[in-house]
């Protein structure tokens, strides 16, 4: 059997310890490192016991091995390592979200030479609900509001959420508008009456929740609700490894994950 030999960066962080979690149950993937910061105190210690199961012979660490590396770290480190990708010839799967256009041009730049899978959401539900977005949007057209609503835990740091803008583009494209100039993030005081050409987007920061997103298309007399709830970071760690498998062999490019689910037509 083929084995996909993986480095996970940020390997300390809540998905870093769901993607050690899911790699050990792929019996097609192997943990080439297990990166953390310089200077991070768990340094050494075994990568399958800080992520709550059994040693699996990885001790966390600075190095980076591996022929695809997945990042779920900060929108500065995410632009670093892809220059490190592209320098080392490694394929790079970045989940990190809150990218700046200078960061998202680090990407670009990277997938010149090497393989970039970048997407906002790895589940398959979201990736199916872009697309269920996007029929709606048609369908419904200039007859309804369109608002994103999205709920995370009271550690993300980034907001709107990557998957909440994704969300507001496929509709945005759907329907001829272009999301910068229609996007309205969050109201207060007199706001005047919505325009329907806007896309509305509310935010909420609470407690553990993991990812919750609805997009809300509101007519006069009925309205629909299209919601996806994560459980939990497993469906994340399990679309980021699927990413990984299918990026093997793949030539330089930017690839999104309705690439990797064959849902791009
Ligand atoms: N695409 C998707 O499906 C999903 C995307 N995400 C995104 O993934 C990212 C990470 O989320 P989450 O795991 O919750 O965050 P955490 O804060 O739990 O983990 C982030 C990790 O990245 C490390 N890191 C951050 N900055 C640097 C840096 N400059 N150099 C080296 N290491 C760094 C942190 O190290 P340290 O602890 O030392 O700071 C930590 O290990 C976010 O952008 C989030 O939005 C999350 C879930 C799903
Ligand atoms: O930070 C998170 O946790 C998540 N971030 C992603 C996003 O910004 O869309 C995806 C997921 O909802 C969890």
């Amino acid at each position: 059997m083929t084995m996909t030999r993986i480095a996970i960066l940020g390997a300390n962080g809540r998905m870093g310890r769901a993607l050690i979690r899911a790699l050990a149950a792929d019996p097609k993937a192997e943990l080439a490192s297990a990166q953390v910061r310089p200077g991070n105190s768990l340094i050494g210690v075994d990568a399958g016991s800080l992520a709550g199961i059994d040693a699996l012979g990885v001790n966390l660490g600075t190095d980076i091995r591996g022929d695809v590396v997945i990042d779920f770290t900060s929108p500065q480190n995410t632009a670093l390592m892809a220059a490190d990708c592209a320098k080392h010839g490694r394929a790079l799967i970045v989940g990190t979200t809150g990218l700046d256009g200078a960061q998202k041009a680090a990407l670009t730049d990277a997938a010149n030479k090497v393989p970039v899978v970048f997407a906002p959401n790895m589940s398959v539900g979201v990736n199916l609900l872009l697309g269920l977005v996007e029929l709606a949007s048609k369908v419904l057209g200039d007859t309804v509001d369109i608002e994103v609503l999205e709920a995370h835990h009271r550690h993300k740091k980034d907001a709107p959420s990557g998957t909440a803008l994704a969300l507001g583009e496929a509709a945005a494209k759907a329907l001829g508008r272009d999301l910068k100039d229609c996007a309205v993030y969050g109201r207060e005081g007199i706001t005047g009456e919505r325009d329907r050409q806007t896309i509305g987007f509310a935010t909420v920061r609470a407690g553990d929740i993991i990812g919750e997103h609805t997009v809300l298309f509101a007519g006069d007399g009925e309205r629909i609700e299209l919601t996806h709830k994560a459980h939990n970071r497993d469906t994340f760690a399990t679309g980021a490894l699927r990413a990984a498998h299918w990026v093997v062999g793949k030539g330089p490019g930017l690839y999104d994950m309705k690439d990797v689910l064959g849902l791009n037509g």
